[in-house]
């Protein structure tokens, strides 16, 4: 079990994380979800004793990390970017982790067979593409058998089989009781692995809900239209207090509205409809509209900045 009490960084005078407290059960899979410079990371190098946090605490079953006994056997991690020096090779590298850390070395080839590694297991890491990369940082996770998985964003850079992989493993662990923590600013990849998703914007915590709930309440709200002068409805929902996404071949995606009263917007200013329906809300429209306002880069930001 992980538990954060008003977890607290800040970088000078940007505070990346604000006052998070959730705790992350065994026997799930928990996404921790946010758009780009949310303060993943950064929450996840503070769990793991990287980052000192200005105030507040994570405990991991009850302590702190610097305090467990063997921690790569309680705790796996893989965290962007610190898979291995360049002039090592994949058993060198997990051969090191395995004597600091107190663990059998027939771990060594049980983690490179279960990351698909073993062909590569006498290359040097500096050759490695950005998934086989990832592939050896998720094996460091696995070398001592942890109960509890911390994965930043690990599917970056995976192909097609490797992102296959990741989420069986992950499932897997977590029927097994595991612990799951896995971060990813893509909802497309956390809605088929995550039962629980703790969301985060601007450093701050918007929601931790079931996967389910969260599809499901956002289900009950979006209204699909399809109708010859969608532009124009759009207009007149809007004046209603709708919110409108605007899809192609004349869909809008409306929310802040019932069925009832579309319809009856749309027939009181004479619009033709070719579908009124309750739209299946993605989870990615649940978090388009949860993170709107949190968003620290988007496009149109950048084109600000850039005096557009
Ligand atoms: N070492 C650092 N020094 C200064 N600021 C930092 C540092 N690390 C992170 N930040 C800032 O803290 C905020 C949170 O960053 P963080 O990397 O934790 O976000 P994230 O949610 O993991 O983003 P991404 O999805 O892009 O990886 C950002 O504003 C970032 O610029």
């Amino acid at each position: 079990m992980i538990t954060l009490d008003s977890l607290t960084k800040d970088y000078g005078k940007n505070r990346a994380v604000n006052e998070l407290s959730f705790t992350i059960e065994p026997g799930t899979v928990t996404g921790f979800l946010g758009p780009n410079g949310a303060g993943k990371s950064t929450t996840m190098r503070m769990i793991l004793g990287l980052d000192a946090p200005t105030s507040g605490k994570s405990l991991i079953n009850g302590v702190g990390y610097e305090q467990l006994r063997h921690p790569m056997r309680t705790v796996g991690a893989h965290i962007t970017g610190t898979a291995g020096h360049p002039g090592h090779t994949p058993r060198t590298h997990l051969k090191a982790l395995a004597q600091s850390n107190q663990i059998p070395a027939s771990r060594i080839d049980e983690v490179l067979a279960q990351a698909g590694l073993q062909s590569a297991a006498a290359q040097r890491i500096g050759g490695f593409s950005l998934g086989m990369r990832q592939r050896l940082g998720i094996a460091a996770a696995l070398l001592g058998d942890p109960q509890i998985l911390i994965l930043d964003e690990p599917m970056n850079g995976l192909d097609a089989e490797g992102i296959a992989w990741i989420r069986q493993l992950m499932k897997n662990r977590a029927a097994q009781g595991g612990t799951v923590f896995v971060s990813s600013h893509l909802m497309s990849e956390m809605q088929q692995v995550a039962d629980q998703l703790v969301l985060i914007g601007r450093g701050e915590l918007i929601t931790q809900a079931p996967t389910d709930e969260l599809i499901k309440g956002f289900a009950q709200q979006v209204i699909a239209v399809r109708a010859p002068q969608a532009s124009a409805l759009a207009g007149a929902l809007a004046g209603h207090g709708a919110e409108i996404t605007e899809g192609g071949g004349n869909r809008l995606e409306i929310s802040g509205l019932s069925l009832a009263e579309v319809g009856a917007i749309a027939f009181s200013n004479d619009f033709e409809l070719h579908e009124l329906s309750q739209a299946r809300g993605s989870l990615e429209s649940a978090y388009d509209q949860l993170t709107r306002d949190t968003v620290e880069f988007t496009s149109s930001t950048a084109g600000k900045a850039m005096g557009k």
